[in-house]
């Protein structure tokens, strides 16, 4: 073919051609087959690849079932003829690939118009959105082409309940109701439905995410139950974008690379496949950018979703899930994600998206459609025939309405734009609003749908179900394999998310806000205690004040800073052991180890001034022994924290309860009471506060005193164990509460 001069140069000749054939086809009913077939080649040369759905729509076979409904609808009335031609419209995809090449233009002939939602949807791509090779042709397009274990998806009446338990009284509340269908290689399945339809929800049962008791049917992956095996096989692309904002697009997919890519390859190359996937999902231009966030300007939503997706098919998944993966975004960007799952799909992949309402562009871009309302399946079939369906049980638009939007009300139960069966328009109840619209009820309108689908096609697609899929036992049994295959090895994945968490929080790490807060307290207790001496057990109860301090200070800062750290990752980590991605033992000691270096630098910065200022004893020996001291006491004050962040996983509870720990802690010191009752005087026992104040008397004042203001200077030993038993005892702790959110999660 010969090239054009430009890519919208293209589009507009084509558009003009086809609105000529859309006309021939509005004008007789024969001639709309012939130009339906013309127009597959044409629509195949306005995409950027001959698209599936637009070839499938231009074959005889397809062409030859909208033909026949219309006739049938010709027959009834002037308002069913009207239904007959927009039946056409989105059976034969012919006026929307018209539509689409329309590009933005709007045009009106025998009273038919195209409706707002497709020509806004018809804006053309710009030709600086198509990256320059590939519009040359010259760049094959690799996405996922590697050959992975094809996995054939069924599911037979799913069931989901959850148990809403109120202040008197326990209810059951159904979420799903029986829902069955099929996806294989190659398909791409939608989920349709108003929200609060259960499309997440189903989504997450069919993606191995929701394995609770309250679930129903069978959902298998060729014909074998869930196993470990597919959590590696699986990609999930969940609704909100679970990224960290620090990190830029590359380092973002080369970690995500280097985590889930089997042992097999070497670091270079699975450096090298986050690149390929950057290149394939047309991120070149950010790949330098930060993700960004709430606080932190990043890249834009589109670029941060083909993100998510790229964390995904990085590992070549033979199943990928998405969750409204073009919420939010323009058409054109939505149209290009969907184009990418179309590519994925074509090398073999399963893929099932939910979509909450696509432009008609994307509607036909899907294989399979299941339609959901109130949990209960409306319609499970080829994309293609939902239409036809819908027409076959009296359920035809009454104007030119985008076939998404037609099927969404539909769901909803709003059928004013819509011509219903007599049986259905009979049902109209004796309510104020039903007797002045003489329309029925929502309620009913539903009803009639799940038993029209129940009665009509639900069995016949049951007994699809049955028929064994056709793939040999040894690929079958493969994914009966319940063993875990780790992409690194443990001291890998260490040492991966250590960088990664070094990274991620790079800004936080030399924040001058913090350098600024530890340096200007020291300069005023340097101040306050400027050159106090040791003369006599005043003074020395004096300066005995600054070392209680110094214990309280770096008690209290590291419990509050670390609280934070397992809360505000939990998404993330919970994505991440979802996808088997690490150990949760790597992930701990990472964590919390990672900002350890700053947290040990501070300290030695705050020591170096108020040491010296405030004149404590003045030799190497006891200022290094104040600074291992110290060092302890922030180690097992952020155990502490950690512990808490862990156990409770929310911020608010855990503040509130860290702040009480700490304050009783402190009060347990042994500086404020010194004569506790004997019934609680364990509590100090509890309190690093109190171990480390004991330290640092010892260490300034053994040499003077064998008391200072009733404290004990003795040997040290009991006091270095507690903190170090603290130390570890508490990372126990958080790491057994990481453990046990995991088992909650079902991950
Ligand atoms: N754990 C739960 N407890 C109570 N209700 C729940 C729970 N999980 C789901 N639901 C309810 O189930 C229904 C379906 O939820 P789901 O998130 O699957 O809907 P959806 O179709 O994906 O909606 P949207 O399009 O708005 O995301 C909703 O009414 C939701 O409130």
């Amino acid at each position: 073919m010969e090239k054009p001069s430009s890519f919208s140069g293209l589009l507009r000749t084509k558009s003009d051609q086809l609105v000529e054939a859309v006309m021939a086809a509005m004008k007789s009913p024969a001639a709309s087959e012939s130009a339906e077939a013309g127009g597959g080649s044409v629509g195949g040369t306005l995409s950027r690849k001959p698209s599936k759905s637009l070839l499938a729509a231009g074959s005889p076979g397809r062409g030859a079932t909208g033909g026949s409904s219309k006739n049938t609808h010709i027959r009834k009335s002037r308002s069913a003829q009207m239904k007959v031609e927009l039946d056409e419209v989105s059976n034969g995809a012919a006026l929307s690939r018209a539509s689409s090449a329309s590009l933005g233009f709007s045009y009106s002939f025998t009273g038919f118009t195209i409706a707002p939602d497709d020509i806004a949807d018809s804006r053309p791509f710009s030709d600086d959105d198509i990256p320059e090779d590939l519009e040359a042709g010259t760049r094959k397009k690799t996405i996922q082409a590697e050959p992975t274990l094809p996995i054939y998806l069924k599911f037979t009446e799913v069931t989901y309940k959850v148990i809403l338990k109120g202040v008197t009284s326990t209810v059951e509340k159904d979420i799903l109701n029986g829902i069955s269908g099929s996806v294989n290689p190659g398909e791409v399945l939608a989920l349709m439905g108003p929200s609060g339809s259960g499309k997440t929800t189903l989504l997450s049962l069919l993606g191995g995410r929701l394995r609770e008791t309250n679930t129903g049917g069978s959902i298998t992956y060729n014909d074998q139950p869930y196993s470990k095996f597919l959590k590696s096989r699986i990609g999930f692309v969940t609704q909100d974008d679970v990224l960290f904002p620090h990190l830029t697009v590359k380092e973002t997919l080369t970690y995500a690379a280097l985590l889930r890519l089997p042992k097999t390859l070497t670091k270079e190359e699975k450096e090298k496949r986050a690149i390929d996937v950057i290149c394939e999902l047309g991120l070149e231009r950010c790949q330098e950018t930060m993700i960004g966030g709430s606080f932190v300007r990043g890249v834009s939503g589109g670029e941060r979703k083909r993100v998510c997706i790229g964390n995904e098919i990085i590992i070549n998944p033979s199943l990928l899930f998405l969750d409204e993966p073009t919420s939010g975004l323009d058409s054109t960007t939505a149209l290009r994600i969907v184009e990418i799952l179309q590519d994925i799909a074509e090398a073999g992949k399963t893929v099932v998206t939910t979509i909450h309402q696509p432009s008609s562009r994307l509607f036909h871009k899907f294989d399979k459609l299941i339609l959901l309302g109130k949990g209960s399946l409306l319609y499970f079939g080829k994309a293609s025939e939902a239409m036809v369906y819908f027409s076959s049980i009296g359920c035809s638009p009454l104007i030119a309405m985008n076939p998404a939007e037609f099927l969404l009300d539909l769901a909803n139960g709003n059928i004013n734009d819509v011509s219903v069966p007599s049986e259905l328009e009979d049902k109209v109840g004796h309510s104020e609003t039903e007797t002045r619209s003489g329309k029925p009820s929502p309620a009913v309108v539903h009803e009639y749908l799940v038993e029209a689908y129940e009665t009509r096609v639900a069995d016949i697609e049951k007994k699809k179900l049955m028929v064994p899929i056709p793939i040999d036992e040894e690929l079958k049994s493969k994914v009966c394999n319940s063993k875990r295959e780790w992409g690194a090895s443990w001291w890998e994945q260490f040492s991966i998310l250590f960088w990664r968490g070094l990274k991620e929080r790079r800004h936080d790490y030399f924040s001058w806000l913090r350098i600024t807060q530890v340096l200007t307290t020291a300069v005023i207790l340097g101040l306050l205690w400027w050159k106090s001496d040791t003369n006599s057990p005043k003074d020395i109860q004096n300066q005995a004040g600054l070392l209680f301090f110094i214990s309280v200070f770096w008690g209290f800062f590291p419990v509050f800073t670390a609280i934070f750290t397992f809360p505000q990752e939990r998404a993330m980590l919970s994505k991440e052991r979802a996808a088997d991605m690490y150990r949760l033992s790597a992930y701990f000691v990472a964590r919390s180890t990672s900002d350890l270096p700053l947290d040990l630098l501070l300290p030695v910065l705050f020591l170096l001034v108020v040491y010296f200022m405030a004149g404590l004893r003045k030799s190497a020996g006891p200022f290094f022994l104040s600074m291992v001291t110290v060092f302890l006491c922030i180690v097992a004050a952020q155990g502490l924290g950690l512990a808490i962040g862990a156990t409770l996983m929310d911020l608010k509870r855990a503040t509130t309860l860290g702040s009480v720990t700490v304050m009783t802690f402190m009060l347990a010191g042994g500086y404020f009471v010194k004569k506790v009752p004997v019934f609680i005087s364990w509590l100090r026992y509890l309190s690093f506060n109190y171990h480390t104040y004991k330290l640092l008397l010892k260490v300034q004042y053994e040499h003077l005193t064998h008391s200072v203001d009733g404290m004990k200077i003795d040997g040290g030993l009991t006091e270095v164990g507690a903190l170090l038993a603290m130390v570890v005892g508490y990372r126990f702790l958080a790491y057994l509460s990481l453990r046990r959110m995991k088992l909650q999660n079902g991950a």
